[in-house]
């Protein structure tokens, strides 16, 4: 069966102007990046700030058009953005943001916003209210304005407007960082939910490796636009493959249990990564323990590795390293 979403080496650039002095500088936002997300199924995006996760989210909706490679939905070609074509297929296909406010209309009550897409699409706009109950909201939040509910109602009203064309394919990018941490829990498990009642193909992009850990069927790790690592949850968040989601994965803060030692938290050394001046080779390089020539040189391919299969991007990852080199040059705190 094809892939409901399907991306193939897509890369996407911007133009930077350089302050006073003029000039410009060229961005790549997305370099490469392949992934694939089934009917039904959850493909976690983490990464530091500003290595192209949003920006892989509006490729993979057709917001925007990759300057080289394809998307594919449902085994066609992604319309160009904005086209005829393109609009139609926008029913299926919907995003859910991390500001729900601002995703949101002040001037307009709920039921007004949750009916729009309705409207547009030609659908039964008596569903209003059963949206709205399907995301844990009541019939009376839709006389409602924005401004009247909490961050957590108008998520879900968010997620029911996003929800009333049926869509095959949801975009959530940071959908709970926004909101209270007594709240988040509430918005997870609705979208959980949400995805096992609808079988929706979900790219849930998120800094919360908790959260993703949650919803994910698939994990992928961005660094500097690319993919360096990707595979099932429980292996790409408990036994890490590339050295920089080995740092990721070790920031999150681990409950202590009684007589047991922190486990370790690696700390990155050298400069956050800057998408206008990539490094050569692996872009991970500077910060890297494990580092060689090769490493400087070479940009590594995301590919299984020989030991066993997973799919990481790094000449190294065949290697025996070392556990305990993984705190040298990389600090080792509490
Ligand atoms: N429209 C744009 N114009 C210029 N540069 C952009 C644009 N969109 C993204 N970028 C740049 O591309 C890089 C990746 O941005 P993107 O928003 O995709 O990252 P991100 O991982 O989603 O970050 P965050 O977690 O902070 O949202 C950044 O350097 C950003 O400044």
């Amino acid at each position: 069966m094809t892939a409901l979403l399907e991306a193939r080496g897509i890369s996407r650039s911007y133009r930077l102007r350089r302050g006073i002095l003029g000039g410009s500088v060229e961005v790549r936002a997305v370099d490469h990046v392949s992934l694939t997300i089934e009917r039904g199924r959850t493909l976690g995006l983490v990464g530091e700030s500003g290595c192209g996760k949003s920006t892989t989210g509006r490729l993979a909706l057709g917001l925007e058009a990759p300057d080289s490679g394809e998307v594919r939905f449902d085994g066609a070609p992604m319309p160009s953005p904005n086209s005829a074509e393109w609009r139609r297929s926008r029913a299926r296909m919907q995003m859910v943001f991390q500001d729900p406010l601002g995703a949101l209309d002040r001037r307009l009550p709920i039921g007004a916003q949750v009916a729009e897409p309705l409207e547009i699409h030609g659908l039964d706009t008596t569903r209003v209210i059963p949206l709205l109950e399907s995301v844990g909201l009541r019939r009376d939040h839709a006389d409602r304005y924005p401004h009247e509910l909490s961050g957590g109602q108008r998520q879900r009203a968010v997620l029911a407007r996003a929800l009333a064309t049926d869509p095959a394919f949801l975009v959530c990018d940071e959908p709970i960082s926004a909101l209270d941490v007594s709240i988040q829990a509430q918005v997870m498990n609705l979208l959980t939910d949400i995805q096992a009642e609808r079988g929706v193909g979900m790219l849930f992009i998120s800094h919360d490796l908790r959260a993703v850990r949650q919803v994910s069927h698939r994990v992928a790790v961005m660094y500097l636009g690319r993919i360096v690592e990707e595979g099932e949850p429980d292996a790409v968040l408990h036994r890490p493959a590339h050295p920089y989601s080995r740092a990721l994965v070790s920031a999150i803060p681990q409950p202590r249990r009684a007589g047991a030692k922190f486990a370790p938290r690696i700390v990155l050394q050298g400069d956050p990564p800057n998408p206008a001046d990539r490094p050569s080779g692996c872009a991970f390089h500077p910060r890297c323990a494990f580092a060689t020539e090769i490493c400087r040189a070479v940009v590594p391919e995301l590919a299984p590795r020989a030991s066993d299969g997973r799919t990481v991007a790094c000449h190294r990852a065949d290697d025996d390293l070392p556990a305990e080199a993984w705190t040298k040059p990389l600090e080792r705190v509490a």
